[in-house]
């Protein structure tokens, strides 16, 4: 079963500049032809640069937004003509925009929802009990969402869009704004919830470690158009072509010099080193390395995950 299909899903906005007869208007085209499908069950990373048209996409997909022209197929609905009817099977998480109401607890917000999807009463305290454990809920279940840290609440907002126990969550910035820890924890409270509840994921985020820990599968886009659309793994392997090698020695490390080859660390025992694997393949420099030196230890990464989106919104720009 495919989650999302889209095909040349388009959206343009129209906007008004100046007044009276020097009134103009301009066309911005915020989602220019996507076509794109997401099988079930896949969490898949949506990224781009400001502007790039995400928010916009997500959405259309939501049913908030009419395209322009172009099909959408959210779980075998139409978005915008089946928005009601989807509204039972998806998610939705807004990480600038809360969704709980700020006067009331955790408890009542779920509560609430459960009479609003017209849940079953025992499966929604079973389904309760496990969100309150899982998202640690218990600590703050009584306090009003105004007065929780960004961390609990960014807790209670997944939480409460999992109630209804939907097959695809989207999640637009879910991470916005949160510490190291926080962060941390929804990152793999939403990675556990696509790998053992087999749900699907649609996630927006700039922060490199999201899309590394959440997602299997990237897309990128700009401008409006998907540039890229593959596994992280490959992605990275293909981008840059680069792979980091770290390397120490027994004795004082040697020089390297290897077309290809940059030194971007050294110490009296240790190298760091990036190799291009386009013009010099890493077997080529770790034979050269192991007769240059004695080596003690040697791993090899690829490059942080940042520097390959950097490259990739570099080069996507006009
Ligand atoms: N309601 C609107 N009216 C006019 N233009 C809009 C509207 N909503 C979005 N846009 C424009 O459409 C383009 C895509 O915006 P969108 O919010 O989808 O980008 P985004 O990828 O989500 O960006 P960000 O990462 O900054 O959230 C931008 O040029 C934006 O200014």
């Amino acid at each position: 079963m495919t989650a999302v299909e889209l095909e040349n899903l388009r959206k343009t906005f129209t906007l008004t500049q100046g007044w009276g007869r020097g009134r103009k208007q301009t066309e911005v085209v915020a989602v220019d032809d996507i076509t794109l499908t997401v099988p079930d069950g896949q969490a898949i990373a949506f990224i781009g640069p400001n502007g790039a048209g995400k928010s916009t996409t997500i959405k259309m997909l939501t049913g908030i937004l009419y395209p322009t022209s172009g099909y959408a197929s959210v779980l075998g609905l139409n978005p915008w003509k089946n928005r009601r009817e989807l509204a039972y099977q998806i998610g939705v998480v807004f990480g600038q925009r809360s969704q709980l109401w700020y006067h009331l607890p955790p408890r009542d917000t779920l509560e609430l929802l459960a009479r609003i999807y017209n849940l079953d009463r025992q499966e929604y305290i079973k389904r309760r009990d496990i969100l309150v454990e899982r998202f640690d809920l218990r600590p703050f279940w009584h306090t009003p969402v105004r007065k929780l840290s960004l961390g609990q609440r960014m807790r209670a907002e997944v939480a409460a869009s999992l109630l209804h126990a939907p097959r695809l969550l989207f999640l637009d910035e879910p991470t916005i704004g949160l510490d190291v820890i926080a962060r941390q924890e929804l990152r793999d409270l939403i990675r556990e919830w696509n790998r053992n509840e087999n749900i699907t994921v649609f996630l927006t985020s700039h922060d490199a470690g999201d899309i590394e820990r959440v997602a299997q599968r990237v897309v990128v886009i700009n401008h409006g158009r998907v540039v890229l659309d593959d596994k992280i793994s490959a992605m990275r392997r293909d981008y840059l072509g680069a792979k980091i090698l770290s390397v120490r020695f027994h004795d004082t490390a040697p020089q390297i010099t290897l077309p290809g080859v940059t030194e971007l660390k050294k110490t009296e025992y240790a190298l760091k080193l990036e190799v291009n694997t386009r013009i010099t393949p890493i077997e080529a420099v770790m034979s050269h390395i192991l007769q240059a030196g004695s080596v003690a230890d040697i791993a090899i990464e690829d490059p942080p995950l940042e520097e390959v989106i950097a490259h990739i919104y570099s080069q996507a720009a006009p």
